[in-house]
């Protein structure tokens, strides 16, 4: 199970939380990418980004079900904690890994659209040399607000799909663990890959809206918020507009996300 009852800072394992998520994100870029032709085009940039955020996450995680539950890693095999308990620690981490995300994704998703049109010869220089001079870019053109930009589509679309994520990853784990032992390999990475779909699924409406908010300040279209995004995608583009992605979002989020939380409890169960 998720060592939920570790904090950070009682457990090293949990100091390593990044590296999972690194090693993840290595895994599922081309499939993020390929909605945009992109490949690994950014991908330096998250690889960083991901040992901040998936710190943030599981660590705030943990640390909410620890002050909720007040039961340890150990005590929690014998008495897992409340579902409840489990989404409202999940979504604390998705709303404060939401604020360290936002800027990584934003330059992701630029750098991402770069593709589009293709360069052809002759064409001019791509806007961004890269992630460094696409944020100072931003940085000048908008202040430091523009880093920002799509942050509040982010913490909606993140705060309750990743309560859904540990939900759906620890019901998993539950249901195929013999009570007060440890879930095998198997069933972490298949509680994983399917925490990420779920998660995937759940989020990819305000992630659609997230991007288009993201990319806005490039185009001439800039919403007059997250809601006029929404209206005016629905009235030129149905309601499918909230279903793009979905099939690459999720052929993506089984293998990543099978592979962080396994790599996540190898770590716990090591130095746990
Ligand atoms: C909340 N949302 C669905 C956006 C992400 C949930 C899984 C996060 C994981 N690091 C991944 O990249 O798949």
């Amino acid at each position: 199970m998720t060592g939920a009852g570790e904090s950070l800072v009682n457990n090293p394992g949990r100091r390593r939380a990044s590296g999972p998520g690194a090693l993840g994100l290595v895994l599922g870029h081309p499939f993020d990418t390929v909605k945009l032709l992109g490949f690994f085009k950014g991908m330096s940039f998250p690889i960083v980004s991901i040992a901040v955020v998936n710190s943030v996450l599981f660590g705030v995680y943990s640390n909410a079900l620890l002050a909720l539950t007040a039961t340890s890693h150990q005590e929690r095999r014998a008495q897992p904690p409340s579902y409840t308990h489990v989404f409202i620690a999940g979504c604390t981490g998705g709303f404060l890994q939401a604020y360290c995300l936002a800027p990584f994704d934003l330059i992701k998703v630029r750098l991402q659209n770069q593709t589009e049109p293709r360069a052809q010869p002759g064409s001019p220089p791509p806007r961004y040399r890269g992630p460094v001079h696409c944020a100072a870019s931003i940085f000048q053109a908008e202040g430091p607000r523009g880093l920002f930009r799509g942050a509040w589509a982010l913490t909606l679309r993140d705060t309750p799909t990743l309560g859904i994520y540990f939900v759906t990853y620890e019901w998993l784990c539950h249901q195929s663990t013999p009570d007060g032992q440890n879930p095998s390999s198997a069933t972490v990475l298949v509680a994983g890959g399917f925490a990420g779909i779920t998660s995937w699924v759940t989020a990819t409406p305000l992630d659609v809206i997230k991007s288009r908010m993201q990319m806005a300040g490039l185009e001439q279209r800039a919403y007059r918020g997250l809601l006029d995004c929404v209206v005016s995608s629905v009235r030129q583009e149905g309601l499918g507009v909230f279903f793009r992605g979905l099939t690459i979002n999720s052929a993506r989020a089984f293998p990543v996300n099978a592979v962080t939380f396994l790599s996540y409890e190898y770590l716990l169960h090591s130095w746990g």
